[in-house]
């Protein structure tokens, strides 16, 4: 599991050390350059430019990038520095100065990204986790006009400690995209969240010996969490405390979504799936899996919505779902009769892809698109639900608790049918941990819960016998089985 911290955690979990005079900024400017000399052979080797520039802001984070440029100086790399601050490091400016390291000043350059396209080797070190607000001149503009010489000329980047311009606010998108970061005691939510972390290249974090304390900002659950954490059947178990499911999905237009979801969540291992939906659509689960139950009766978690477009009768069902107090997978067509008042019930979960998160807070997609977790947030707590927003990331927010994020397993999940699988998975998944927390086990949060779900989802990818190639959704309900299974091998 990776984990975020906000840049304060990190802060407060540095300054004992520097209190004690350990020296971090040392330690994190060798890892810089023994990574830079490391990208400077290799790119020798391939016979492409290899000189490295290094563009040091005015705080410790242009401090790291004085002394890394000391370190290469030291390794005979001969780098070169632009100084973007009236003020940078003093110590740190001192010893690249000391070392030979030949130093320029922004307000020298005339065309900046002429000048640092010269170099094939950028190391990004303008700011750090100390920006605050939203970015000023003159270090906008000179992000800004990198950030597009980067793409054109190829340039390695190697962020020291983030992309300057990225640090807590995965939505800030100002910044140079880095081929490689490395940052120090631990990620920030910018780097592991989207769309932010999508500009951060391949990322490594040196530790430097510090500690961070309390509940990170962010989790990133795998393979590893759904292994460990997914219910399994216990011997004594019955089918009544393994789980019970109640899906209401598919309608007359959309009747596959309702055979998708009730499918995958056979799929996840539930004691019991109840059909609780359209006659129409029953007739056509109950031949495919006779294994559904259609009576109505006890459930621990339901579904309600997928393959529907709304309207009174869901809205009823999906409030009669939540005076149940159980936790309820509100999804596609339920979305739209989720209301904000209703707040003594059960627990709402909501699975908006990005452009239904748009529409259910009356904004524009693309304004979600470029920050899913701030708007994943607003929905979350107007609704007081917990939010799976469903994009190339699954970023889960819940009141209180971290930020669950899930990697994309394959853009071929972009398919008609494939939400419909997560819905059922997802419920089938809840219904199982309200089974255990019944039995008086101790549960992880339902973000978490939710978290574990959507990691099913992406595990069931590679099961699909065409997989890394085109999907279809009925290969990927299939592969959650196929994909639960696999984590019980030893
Ligand atoms: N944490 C660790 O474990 C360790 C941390 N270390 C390193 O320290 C770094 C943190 O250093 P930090 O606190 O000095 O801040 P930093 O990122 O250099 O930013 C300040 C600069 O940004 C500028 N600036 C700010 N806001 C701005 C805005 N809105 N718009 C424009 N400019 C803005 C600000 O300008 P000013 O306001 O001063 O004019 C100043 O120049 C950290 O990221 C890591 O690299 C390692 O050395 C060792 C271990
Ligand atoms: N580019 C992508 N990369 C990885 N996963 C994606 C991508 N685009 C969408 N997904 C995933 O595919 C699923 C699509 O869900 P949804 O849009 O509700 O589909 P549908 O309603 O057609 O069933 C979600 O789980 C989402 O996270
Ligand atoms: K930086």
């Amino acid at each position: 599991m990776r984990t975020a911290y906000t840049s304060e955690a990190i802060r407060t979990a540095e300054a004992p050390l520097l209190a004690d005079g350990v020296p971090l900024m040392r330690r994190a400017a060798r890892a810089i350059a023994e990574r830079a000399a490391a990208v400077v052979s290799e790119r020798r080797a391939a016979g492409v430019n290899a000189e490295v520039l290094v563009l040091v802001g005015g705080g410790n984070n242009g401090g790291d990038g004085l002394w890394a440029a000391y370190e290469l100086a030291d390794f005979g790399l001969a780098p070169r520095v632009l100084l973007a601050h009236e003020h940078p490091h003093a110590e740190g400016l001192a010893a690249a100065r000391g070392a030979g390291v030949k130093i320029d000043q922004l307000a020298d350059v005339d065309d900046v990204a002429a000048y640092a396209g010269r170099f094939g080797i950028w190391l990004d070190a303008l700011a750090g986790i100390g920006l605050s607000g939203p970015l000023s001149e003159p270090l906008a503009g000179l992000i800004d006009a990198l950030a597009a010489e980067r793409e054109r000329a190829e340039t390695f980047v190697l962020a020291v400690d983030c992309p300057s311009g990225l640090s807590d606010d995965p939505g800030a998108s100002l910044a140079i995209r880095a081929d490689e970061t490395i940052t120090f005691a631990a990620l920030t939510p910018a780097l592991l969240l989207p769309p932010a972390c999508r500009l951060i290249g391949r990322v490594r974090v040196e530790n430097l010996g510090i500690e961070l304390v309390g509940a990170p900002a962010a989790i990133e659950l795998g393979a590893v969490e759904l292994r460990a954490s997914f219910p399994r059947a216990r011997h004594l178990d019955h089918k009544y405390t393994r789980g019970v499911v109640g899906i209401d999905a598919g309608s007359e237009t959309y009747p596959g979504a309702g055979l998708l979801a009730t499918r995958a969540a056979l799929a996840a291992g539930p004691g019991m799936v109840r059909f609780l939906g359209e006659e129409g659509v029953a007739r056509l689960i109950i031949p495919a899996m006779p294994e559904v139950v259609t009576a109505p009766g006890r459930i621990q978690a339901a579904l309600i919505g997928s393959g529907t477009e709304g309207g009174p009768r869901i809205a009823a069902a999906l409030a009669d779902f939540l005076a149940r107090d159980i936790p309820v997978v509100a999804d596609a067509g339920a979305l739209t009769c989720v209301s904000e008042a209703a707040r003594d019930r059960g627990a709402l979960i909501l699975t908006p892809h990005l452009g239904e998160l748009a529409t259910l807070l009356g904004c524009e997609r693309a304004d979600v698109e470029a920050d899913p977790v701030r708007y994943a947030r607003q929905a979350a707590e107007r609704f007081d639900a917990v939010v799976v927003a469903k994009g190339p990331e699954t970023v889960i927010v819940e009141a209180s608790e971290p930020i669950v994020t899930i990697p994309p397993a394959s853009p071929y999940l972009a398919t008609a049918g494939s939400g419909d699988v997560l819905a059922g998975v997802l419920a089938a998944t809840l219904a199982q941990f309200a089974a255990r927390a019944e039995a008086g086990e101790t549960v992880p949060a339902l973000s978490y819960q939710a978290g574990i779900a959507a990691q099913l989802h992406a595990s069931a990818v590679a099961h699909c016998p065409s997989a890394p190639g085109p999907i279809r959704a009925l290969d990927l309900a299939a592969g959650i089985a196929l994909a639960l299974g696999a984590t019980m091998e030893p």
